[in-house]
């Protein structure tokens, strides 16, 4: 058991492109042995689901429609990324430039969000009902709308920010393996240009009520965490009592 809490527990984290939500929301998944929901995933499959299937992105009906048949089976092991459509495994291909560049046009319509929000709420629902990886109950959902629109009852809801310098040198390091001028230009669409794109639907760039906000601009990765955990414990109750997971798993 790796935490104390026998309820089951409902952390959600959003924030905009870069600030470290689902490197540090598995992190702290894992250390409080819960589940992770990327949301952000759910809404990478579907772009894929509709590219896949040879749609117009523009065409809001369709898109509607073929998300809410999609075959999407999503995995909620914070240390075991799973992703299937139809069986497929689609871990690797939702993340390309790809999707990313064109993941705006789907996550900007409404009748997704509604068909979407729905299933990740029910993924939450679940985690809390059956025990979780090493003896927790319940999950660690991130995206943009979790502590807004998904699940505003969280016991604890965390706008995790950073600066934009910061947001775009992560994502240029990650994607490039550098963080130099030209890495960090060629990173500006898929952080600046696609948070501007989401944010004309969902706002994630301030702190609803009772949401604590957690700036890690000048953090480092391990800082990060302990400022989520330490909002967890205050607003939960819910601590780590085992050892730090230094599994380098991100
Ligand atoms: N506090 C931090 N300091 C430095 N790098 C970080 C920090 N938090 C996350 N990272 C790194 O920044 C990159 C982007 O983080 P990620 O979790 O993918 O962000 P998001 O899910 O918000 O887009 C990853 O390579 C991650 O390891
Ligand atoms: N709850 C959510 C989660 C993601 N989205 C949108 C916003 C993003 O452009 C895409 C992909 O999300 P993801 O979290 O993978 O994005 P990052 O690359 O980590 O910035 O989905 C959303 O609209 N609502």
């Amino acid at each position: 058991m790796q935490h104390e809490e026998r309820h089951p527990v409902v952390i959600a984290v959003d924030g905009p492109s870069g600030s470290g939500k689902s490197s540090v929301s598995k992190a702290v998944a894992r250390r409080l042995g819960l589940a992770y929901l990327d949301t952000g995933a759910t809404y990478r499959a579907a772009t894929w689901w509709c590219l896949h299937l040879g749609l117009d992105l523009a065409d809001r009906d369709a898109v509607a429609e073929a998300v809410r048949t999609m075959p999407l089976e999503m995995g909620v092991d914070p240390s075991v990324e799973s992703v299937l459509i139809d069986g497929h495994d689609v871990r690797e291909d939702i993340r390309t430039t790809r999707i990313s560049e064109k993941v705006s046009a789907v996550a900007t319509n409404l009748e997704v969000r509604a068909e979407l929000g729905r299933l990740q709420r029910a993924l939450i629902d679940a985690q809390k009902a059956v025990g979780s990886f090493s003896g927790g109950r319940g999950v660690v959902a991130e995206g943009r709308d979790i502590t807004t629109v998904v699940a505003p009852d969280a016991d604890a809801r965390v706008l995790l920010t950073a600066s934009e310098e910061a947001r775009l040198a992560r994502r240029a390091l990650e994607l490039h393996g550098d963080a130099g001028t030209e890495a960090v230009e060629a990173t500006k669409d898929q952080v600046l240009r696609r948070d501007r794109d989401d944010s004309t639907v969902v706002e994630f760039q301030v702190a609803a009520d009772g949401v604590v906000t957690v700036d890690s601009s000048d953090l480092d990765f391990e800082q990060t965490i302990q400022a989520v955990l330490d909002v967890v414990a205050q607003v939960a109750g819910v601590r780590e009592v085992a050892p730090a997971d230094t599994s380098t798993v991100l």
